[in-house]
């Protein structure tokens, strides 16, 4: 190829003017394949982003803080305890009434332990013969102390090394098969939760403004009669989560209080108002209930007379009480100023009303121009 059939090759390539061409194909049957496409497209944008999705409003989400009281009294008289009331102060652990509360329902005390020794209590790994089969200083995680490298009398029938530890050692075999703190299904807890959207500078509080300290005096939480009390009864609480107080009083549980805060801050969607649900959070396995409940220990310590240090330990089971609070809201006044912004003839005067203009002075001190105009 010459050079100038090149030149004049590449000057066409660079300078030819592309354009699509359109091509109508009169078949009914494309006609309706693309016209149902378009459909589909429209069904789409119009149905699910705008109505199921509101895509044109703009969301948030919740941030939220929980406190709890509980109140209630329970009576216990059991051959292992003196007769005695409970109150608050004995069950909550700890007392500080978080988002998450601990309340005692069953219990194995051990009284009187001091630091001493005494013979482990048996099982394949600590039963002995002689002296031979307990290792000075060795210890288990899983027993109860630090072996002394003696093997020691049990009972008449039974020889196990010896610990040194808090003596007696505790037998949590002898766990009540009925809730020592039955009672507890009848305590009362009031939960105070505020929340705010910072997006849109909207706050809650789920002691509606309606709700005075007379009806807080006295009321209590029934979906039906009494939807907007925050003091919930145990009982009530456990049934709407479909589970047994009773049942998991004796070995513990976790019980979720969800309360969910979403709403629509447009005015037509009505008020915002917090929704209550329970829900069972520990596993409920009928197949595999092994480590069922929850359940921890704590001591309470003492000095007697003699100067020799001494405790009660307490191996508690109960309900840990988990308060959720979650929520987005959503608002469509950002769709609304778009087009009152962007598309509407007074847009300039809307503009100059809604937004502030801050202009340094020569002092350095920021000067506005025109009104503010803020969400919720
Ligand atoms: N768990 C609860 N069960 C029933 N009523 C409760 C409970 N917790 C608080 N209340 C009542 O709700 C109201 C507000 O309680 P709040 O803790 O704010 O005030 P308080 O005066 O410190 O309460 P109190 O001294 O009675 O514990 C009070 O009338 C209080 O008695």
């Amino acid at each position: 190829m010459s050079k100038a059939a090149g030149c004049r090759g590449f000057l066409h390539h660079v300078f030819d003017y592309e354009t699509a061409k359109t091509l109508v194909i009169p078949h009914f049957g494309v006609g309706i394949v693309f016209r149902f496409t378009q459909l589909l497209v429209v069904l789409y944008v119009v149905g699910y982003v705008c109505v199921v999705q509101k895509g044109y409003q703009e969301t948030d989400s919740v941030i939220s803080t929980v406190t709890t009281k509980v109140k209630g009294f329970a009576y216990t008289n059991t051959s292992d305890m003196d007769p005695r009331m409970w109150d608050v102060a004995d069950y909550v652990i700890p007392p500080q009434g978080d988002s998450s509360f601990f309340i005692l329902t069953n219990l194995v005390v051990t009284p009187e332990q001091t630091q001493s020794h005494c013979p482990e209590l048996p099982n394949p790994s600590t039963v002995c013969k002689d002296d031979c089969d307990c290792i000075e200083g060795y210890n288990d995680p899983r027993r109860n102390g630090i072996r002394t490298g003696l093997c020691e009398n049990f009972s008449t029938t039974v020889k196990t090394c010896e610990v040194f530890s808090w003596c007696p050692l505790e037998v949590d075999t002898r766990l009540p098969k009925k809730a020592l703190l039955a009672a507890a299904e009848n305590f009362t807890v009031l939960i105070k939760n505020s929340i705010t959207y910072p997006k849109f500078n909207f706050h809650g509080r789920n002691i509606l403004p309606h709700v005075n300290s007379s009806y807080l005096a006295h009321c209590e939480f029934n979906r039906l009669t009494d939807p907007d009390c925050p003091i919930f009864r145990l009982k009530r609480i456990i049934s709407e989560a479909e589970a047994d107080f009773q049942e998991m009083a004796v070995k513990g549980g976790i019980l979720g209080i969800l309360i969910d805060w979403s709403c629509d801050l447009d005015w037509w969607a009505g008020k915002c108002l917090p929704k209550y649900s329970f829900r069972r959070l520990d596993s409920q396995n009928q197949d595999n209930d092994v480590a069922p409940g929850y359940n921890f220990r704590f001591a309470k310590f003492y000095k007697r007379a003699d100067g020799v240090e001494e405790r009660t330990l307490i191996k508690a089971y109960g309900i840990r009480f988990e308060v959720i609070v979650f929520g987005t809201v959503s608002d469509s006044e950002s769709g609304c100023n778009w087009v009152m912004l962007t598309c509407m003839r007074k847009r300039d005067l809307y503009t100059k009303e809604k937004v502030t203009y801050l202009v340094e002075s020569p002092d350095s001190e920021p000067v506005s121009m025109g009104t503010t105009y803020g969400t919720q």
